[in-house]
């Protein structure tokens, strides 16, 4: 359905003055699988996905999403669809009318705003003002906004902040869906135990650096939690 959108960061760096908040960092992630990119707070994820979007400036180094810049692919906000915070709405719009203004913006049909909002579940609270929604809401309202332009590529970051238990494994099955169509899924998480459910292969960072990379099954192979093979590699690491 989708052609392969393989992500490759090579030597990405930034520095913000003293900080080193991201250092040297490479990587790949395939389409096709969900990858959990992991690390605690602070560790590099977000100025990293927002150097992959084109909204921070590396100091170093390149991610390319199909072999291209995100500022040179052809359609950058058809080809990945980003969730980065879930605060972003206008409180007085609706649930449906922030989902048509984007429509708009992106040119796809409304008729994707209705589709959007049965893949997230939200359609019975489309009418309501997004102010009024609870952070779970806000979240699947989020994802719906980044799943509008049925992008090749996601990137969420954070998206099981607000959900409850039932919502995140609710959040398991759709990705999974996705990346079964051949999407490339990148979700970014400081908490590694919900993490976990999520994800087939994982990118683990600390302190700007790459910790680990490869499926979630070889790190966790002793029968040991992502969390624990955290604290083994970073024990091993300090
Ligand atoms: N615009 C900025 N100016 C100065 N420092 C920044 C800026 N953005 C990020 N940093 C610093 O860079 C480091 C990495 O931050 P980043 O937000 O990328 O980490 P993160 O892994 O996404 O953390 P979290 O899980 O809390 O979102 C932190 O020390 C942060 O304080």
């Amino acid at each position: 359905m989708h052609p392969p959108h393989r992500l490759e960061i090579r030597g990405l760096t930034k520095r913000f003055g003293k900080v080193e908040a991201v250092t040297d960092l490479t990587f790949d992630v395939e389409p096709g699988r969900v990858t959990g990119f992991l690390g605690p707070n602070g560790s590099g994820k977000t100025t990293t996905l927002r150097m992959l979007l084109g909204l921070v400036a590396p100091d170093g180094g390149t991610a390319r999403i199909g072999g291209r810049r995100y500022r040179d692919l052809p359609e950058p906000a058809r080809t990945v669809g980003a969730a980065l915070e879930a605060s972003n709405f206008h409180p007085a719009r609706t649930g449906r009318d922030h989902l048509r203004v984007y429509a708009d913006m992106l040119g796809v049909p409304t008729a994707r705003v209705e589709e959007a909002l049965a893949l997230t579940g939200i359609t019975d609270a489309a009418h309501r003002r997004a102010g009024g929604y609870s952070t779970g809401m806000r979240q699947r309202l989020n994802l719906a906004t980044a799943l509008l332009g049925d992008p090749p590529v996601l990137v969420l970051d954070e998206p099981t902040n607000g959900l409850d238990p039932e919502g995140i494994a609710w959040l398991r099955g759709l990705l999974r869906r996705l990346a079964g169509e051949g999407r490339m899924v990148l979700v970014a998480s400081h908490v590694l135990s919900e993490a976990e459910r999520l994800v087939d292969d994982v990118v683990v960072m600390r302190r700007g650096r790459l910790l680990a990379t490869g499926p979630l099954a070889a790190l966790t192979a002793d029968g040991i939690g992502l969390e624990a093979a955290f604290l083994r590699l970073t024990g091993a690491a300090a």
